[in-house]
C-alpha cells in the first residue's frame, strides 16, 4: 500500500519532470525580443486569458507590465503585444515584414468556412516570393479605398440617408422599442440596401437579417472549428443560410445593382476562379465590415447623448445652429464639418466601445524602434484595449465618458486632474493611440462613410425625438453594461435591452437629413436667407 511518503515523492517527481519538459518545450527567447510576461498556467494560460477576458485581459497585462511592448508565450510560440502609441506607429510602418493581409487570409477562411481551394487562392503562398500583391490587398487598394473616399460618397451616402429618412417616417408616435435591436437592424438593413442594391438577399428574404446576427454573434466559437454544428450551432446555420441567400443573389446577377466597388470586388473573385458558392461566403464576410460596427456604434452614441440631459440640449443647439438651414432639413456634411461637440462625442464613444486589437504576421525577423526583435512566424498585436484604457495617455478620467475629450482635435487631448480638457498642443494625444479604425495598412477604408451615416442617424434621432421611459416605468435605464469580456471582432455590444418610448418632438414631422454636397453650408445658409427675403417681398 502506498504510504504518504511515496505519494509525496511521486508528486515531487512529477513536478520536477513537468518543469523539465516545460523548460525543454519552452520557446527559446532571444534577449532582444520584448520582455516576457508569463502566465501561471503554462502553454495555454494567455490563450485562456484572452478568450475569457477579451481586450481587457491585454489591458490588465499591459498595466501590470508597464512595458511598451511585451511577449506572451503561447503554446510553443509567442505573440507580441504593443501597448505604446509610438511603437504602434513603428509596427504600422514596417508593413513589408509585419503583414496585415497575411493574417487576414488566415482569419477569413475560418470566419466564413471557405473550402481548401479558395483558401489556397486567398493565401497565395508564393505572392511574397514572386513579389506580387495578394488579390485581397489589390481589391482594397484599387476598388474599396478609392470608392469610399469622402468625395465619392454622394450617391451611396444619399441612398443611405434616404433609407434612414423613410425609416424615421414609419415610426409611430409613442412607439416602444429596444433601442439596440431597433437601431442596429435599421443601420444594417440600410447598409445592405445601399451597398448591395435593392435586390440584396436581406431585402428579398428578411429572415436572413437575424440569421446574419446569429452568425456574427457566434463567430469566435465558430472559428475555433471544434464540431461547429454542435458547439456553434446558431452561427454555423446562420452562415449557411446567408450563404444560400448570396449564392442565389450572385447566380441571378443581382450584383449588377450593387455599389461599384462591390461589383469590382466580385469580378476579382471570379477572375481568380473562385466558385459562386465560395464567393457568396466572402460576401457574407464583407457584410461585417459594411454593416456591423456602424450599427452598434450608432446605438452607443445615441445612448451616450440621450442619457445626459445637458449634453442633449447642447447638441441640439449645435445642430440647429450649424447644420440646419431650415427647421426641416439637416445637412449631413455640416454635421461632420461644423459640429465639433457632436464629433467629439462620436469619437469618445468609440474610444470606450472599440478596444479593437489589430494583428500583423511577422514574415521576416524585424527590429522595431531599433530595439525590439520580432521573430519570423509570430503574431504582433496592437492592443486597442490597452491603448484606450491607459491613464498616462488619456488622463485620470480614462475610464469615464468625457464629451469634450476630442473637442479641440480629432486625436484628443490628455485631460487635467479635474477632467477639464486643455487645448494646448503639448497635451494632444499621439495619433496612433486611437484604435477604433485600426491604423497603417489596415486603417478602415469605411471610416468616412461610417462617420457620415452614424452622425446622420444620430442627428435625426436627436432633433426628431424624445426618448421616454416605456409604459409602466418612471425612468429609462440607460447605459447597459458592456459585453467587453469577449475577444473582440467588432465593437462592444450591450449586455441587456434598453427599452424606450419614442415621442416625436413637436413640429419635426417630415424632418430630413440630406447630403447637400454641392454647396458649402455657408453658401446654403445665405441662399436660404436670400430665398426667405425674396418670399417675404
Ligand atoms: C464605426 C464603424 C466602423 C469601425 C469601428 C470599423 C473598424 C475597422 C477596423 C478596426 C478595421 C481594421 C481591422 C484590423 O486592423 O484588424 C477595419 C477594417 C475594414 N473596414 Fe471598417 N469599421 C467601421 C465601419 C466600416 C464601414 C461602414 C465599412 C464599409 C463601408 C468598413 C469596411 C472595412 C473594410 C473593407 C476593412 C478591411 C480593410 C483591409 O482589409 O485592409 N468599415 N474597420
Amino acid at each position: 500500500m502506498a504510504t504518504t511518503l511515496d505519494l509525496v515523492i511521486a508528486i515531487g517527481l512529477a513536478v520536477v519532470c513537468g518543469a523539465f519538459l516545460f523548460a525543454l518545450a519552452r520557446p527559446k527567447i532571444d534577449p532582444r525580443e520584448p520582455p516576457v510576461v508569463s502566465s501561471p498556467i503554462p502553454f495555454v494560460g494567455h490563450l485562456v486569458g484572452m478568450m475569457r477576458g477579451g481586450p481587457m485581459y491585454l489591458a490588465d497585462l499591459s498595466a501590470r507590465s508597464r512595458n511598451p511592448v511585451f511577449t506572451l508565450p503561447i503554446l510553443n510560440g509567442r505573440s507580441y503585444v504593443v501597448a505604446s502609441p509610438a511603437l504602434a506607429s513603428h509596427v504600422q510602418r514596417a508593413s513589408k515584414t509585419l503583414q496585415f493581409d497575411r493574417l487576414v487570409t488566415e482569419v477569413i477562411p475560418r470566419m466564413v468556412r471557405l473550402d481548401k481551394r479558395t483558401t489556397t487562392i486567398l493565401r497565395d503562398a508564393k505572392a511574397d516570393e514572386e513579389k506580387r500583391i495578394r488579390m485581397n490587398v489589390r481589391v482594397i487598394h484599387d476598388y474599396i479605398e478609392p470608392l469610399l473616399k469622402p468625395d465619392k460618397l454622394d450617391e451611396i451616402g444619399d441612398t443611405q440617408l434616404q433609407h434612414f429618412n423613410d425609416f424615421f417616417d414609419t415610426i409611430k408616435d409613442g412607439q416602444q422599442v429596444d433601442l439596440y435591436h431597433f437601431l442596429t437592424r435599421e443601420v444594417f438593413v440600410a447598409s445592405m440596401y445601399s451597398f448591395y442594391g435593392p435586390e440584396n438577399p436581406f431585402n428579398l428574404h428578411s429572415e436572413l437579417v437575424e440569421e446574419f446576427w446569429k452568425w456574427e454573434g457566434g463567430l469566435v466559437l465558430l472559428m475555433l472549428g471544434v464540431l461547429p454544428q454542435l458547439t456553434a450551432r446558431d452561427a454555423y446555420y446562420g452562415l449557411e443560410r446567408c450563404t444560400e441567400g448570396f449564392t442565389e443573389y450572385l447566380e441571378a446577377g443581382r450584383i449588377k445593382g450593387a455599389y461599384k466597388m462591390l461589383q469590382l470586388r466580385q469580378k476579382a473573385h471570379a477572375d481568380e476562379g473562385i466558385s459562386i458558392p465560395q464567393q457568396a461566403r466572402l460576401e457574407v464576410g464583407m457584410c461585417v465590415g459594411v454593416g456591423v460596427n456602424a450599427s452598434i456604434t450608432s446605438f452607443w452614441l445615441i445612448n451616450n447623448i440621450f442619457s445626459r440631459a445637458e449634453l442633449l440640449d447642447e447638441i441640439r443647439t449645435e445642430i440647429r445652429s450649424n447644420a440646419m438651414v431650415t427647421s426641416g432639413i439637416i445637412y449631413a456634411n455640416a454635421l461632420r464639418d461644423a459640429c465639433p461637440l457632436l464629433n467629439s462625442v462620436y469619437r469618445e464613444t468609440m474610444r470606450l466601445i472599440a478596444p479593437l486589437t489589430t494583428g500583423r504576421y511577422v514574415v521576416e525577423d524585424t527590429v522595431i524602434a531599433d530595439t525590439y526583435l520580432l521573430k519570423k512566424g509570430m503574431i504582433v498585436q496592437i492592443a486597442g484595449g490597452a491603448l484606450h484604457q491607459n491613464p498616462d495617455i488619456w488622463g485620470p478620467d480614462v475610464n469615464e465618458f468625457n464629451p469634450h475629450r476630442f473637442l479641440y482635435h480629432q486625436f484628443g487631448h490628455k485631460t487635467n486632474a479635474d477632467g477639464s480638457v486643455p487645448e494646448s498642443k503639448s497635451s494632444q494625444v499621439h495619433p496612433a493611440a486611437y484604435r477604433a479604425f485600426g491604423g497603417g495598412q489596415s486603417l478602415c477604408p469605411g471610416r468616412h462613410f461610417a462617420q457620415l451615416e452614424i452622425l446622420a442617424l444620430t442627428a435625426s434621432m436627436v432633433m426628431g425625438f424624445d426618448l421616454l421611459p416605456p409604459e409602466g416605468s418612471d425612468r429609462v435605464i440607460w447605459d447597459p453594461p458592456k459585453d467587453d469580456k469577449k475577444f473582440p471582432l467588432a465593437v462592444t455590444k450591450p449586455m441587456r435591452a434598453l427599452n424606450v418610448r419614442m415621442k416625436r418632438r413637436e413640429g419635426t414631422g417630415g424632418l430630413r437629413c440630406v447630403l447637400g454636397v454641392s454647396k458649402s453650408f455657408t453658401e446654403l445658409k445665405s441662399l436660404d436667407a436670400l430665398q426667405n427675403s425674396t418670399e417675404a417681398t
